[in-house]
């Protein structure tokens, strides 16, 4: 019998970031597209055992270099964890990251540019788009440049400036993460209050939407996506500015490759080989505390320390209410919704080389650290453990 493809779901539709990075981060698997996050972390923990066509994979962007976290993202994360009681993921693991080196690009409608530009505009925008000098174009001089450098800059933001007024833009879509990625030339030449801003499922969503608008609603609208985006509808769109993003070339996202524990519980994460070659491991762990007793925080990151795990990241989300606290164990005088509503989960990152032979053989936990925590939080979960894909 010919060996089922494995698949990877990915935040779509087609031409979406995360699909760059899933094909990039999985080449050997099938990427599959789902509507949102929440879709994406329901289909993987639905993969169990007896799934016939299952996910095997998931990829989920949670922070960009330029932006930071990518809160809907970390907020179901919060939900993962080996408790089935307190979780709404309990099966999902985080077994690898990939980062990803994100170019934002400026879509119309090609029908509209048309309407509105002259043939040799056009023309010289279809030129414009592929090239590699616009890199910097939007984003005003960076260090080491010249006068020169910087006049032929100036020469093309002007360019654009003049596109964009002649496009009448008043409308722009994308993935809220971008416009905190986009800010320069979003500031510069598109601020708020001349152009509204529509959130977007995904950027890929955002260019398929303008793509696919009729000539009664295609004037003054925009899309921020991938040039992946543009490859894909490039009979509908037509890229007015590339490598947009406020740090060209240095704008990277990254996301964690997630798949679900039940369905792959003796699968080795890594070969022997691999963990040698790349001795420094990475692990996620969330955890809630008891907010009333000073130090709790301090107490529960010195168990980290004694164990020579070495935090290289810590961040806190509101807690989700079906972690929060049983109301019934609430003190009656406390203001009861007040209480709840001002509780953190933690989210801790870690770096440690301590479980090559963990991670060479079955499973990479932390065993003894998690147990220590526990007696020091009120919940605590080990997300995952990975290769760390910096070093
Ligand atoms: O909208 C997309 O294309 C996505 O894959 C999502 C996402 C994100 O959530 O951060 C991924 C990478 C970029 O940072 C922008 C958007």
């Amino acid at each position: 019998m010919e060996a089922r493809k494995r698949r990877t779901a990915y935040l779509g539709p087609e031409a979406s970031f995360s699909h760059q990075a899933a094909v990039e981060a999985l080449p050997h698997t099938e990427a599959v597209p789902l509507p949102s996050f929440k879709a994406i972390l329901k289909a993987l923990e639905e993969s169990g055992p007896d799934r016939e066509t299952p996910y095997d994979y998931a990829i989920l962007p949670v922070e960009n270099s330029t932006n930071g976290s990518v809160v809907q993202a970390l907020d179901l994360l919060a939900q993962c964890g080996l408790d089935p009681d307190t979780s709404s993921y309990p099966d999902i693991e985080v077994v690898d990251e990939h980062y990803l080196e994100v170019h934002h690009c400026l879509f119309v409608s090609r029908a509209w540019a048309t309407e509105k530009l002259t043939e040799d505009e056009i023309l010289s925008l279809l030129r414009y788009g592929n090239d590699d000098d616009s890199k910097t174009a939007a984003n005003g001089p960076q260090s080491g440049e010249t006068r020169d450098d910087r006049s032929v800059q100036a020469a093309k933001m002007g360019r654009l400036e003049h596109t964009l007024k002649e496009l009448r833009i008043k409308t722009l879509f994308t993935h809220p993460q971008v416009w905190g990625q986009c800010n320069n030339i979003l500031s510069a030449l598109l601020p708020p209050g001349h152009v509204e801003r529509v959130d977007m499922s995904s950027t890929s969503a955002a260019a398929a939407y303008v793509a696919g608008t009729s000539s009664e609603s295609h004037a003054g609208i925009a899309a921020i996506s991938s040039s992946l985006a543009g490859v894909k509808h490039s009979k509908e769109l037509i890229c007015i500015a590339s490598n947009i993003e406020d740090e060209p070339g240095a704008n990277t996202t990254r996301l964690l490759v997630l798949r679900n524990r039940s369905r792959n519980e003796n699968t080795p994460l890594l070969s022997a080989e691999a963990a040698r070659e790349n001795p420094r491991v990475k692990s996620l762990w969330t955890f809630t505390i008891a907010h009333h007793i000073p130090g709790s925080l301090a107490t529960t990151l010195a168990v980290f320390a004694k164990h020579d795990f070495n935090l290289s990241a810590i961040q806190s989300r509101p807690r989700p209410r079906s972690r929060s606290a049983d109301p019934q164990t609430v003190s009656p005088t406390s203001h009861r919704n007040q209480d709840r509503n001002w509780q953190y989960v933690f989210f801790v990152e870690c770096l440690h080389s301590t479980m090559l032979e963990d991670l060479g053989s079955v499973k990479a936990e932390p065993l003894n650290l998690l147990q220590d925590l526990k007696s020091v939080t009120e919940q605590v979960s080990l997300l995952g453990s990975w290769i760390d894909r910096l070093s």
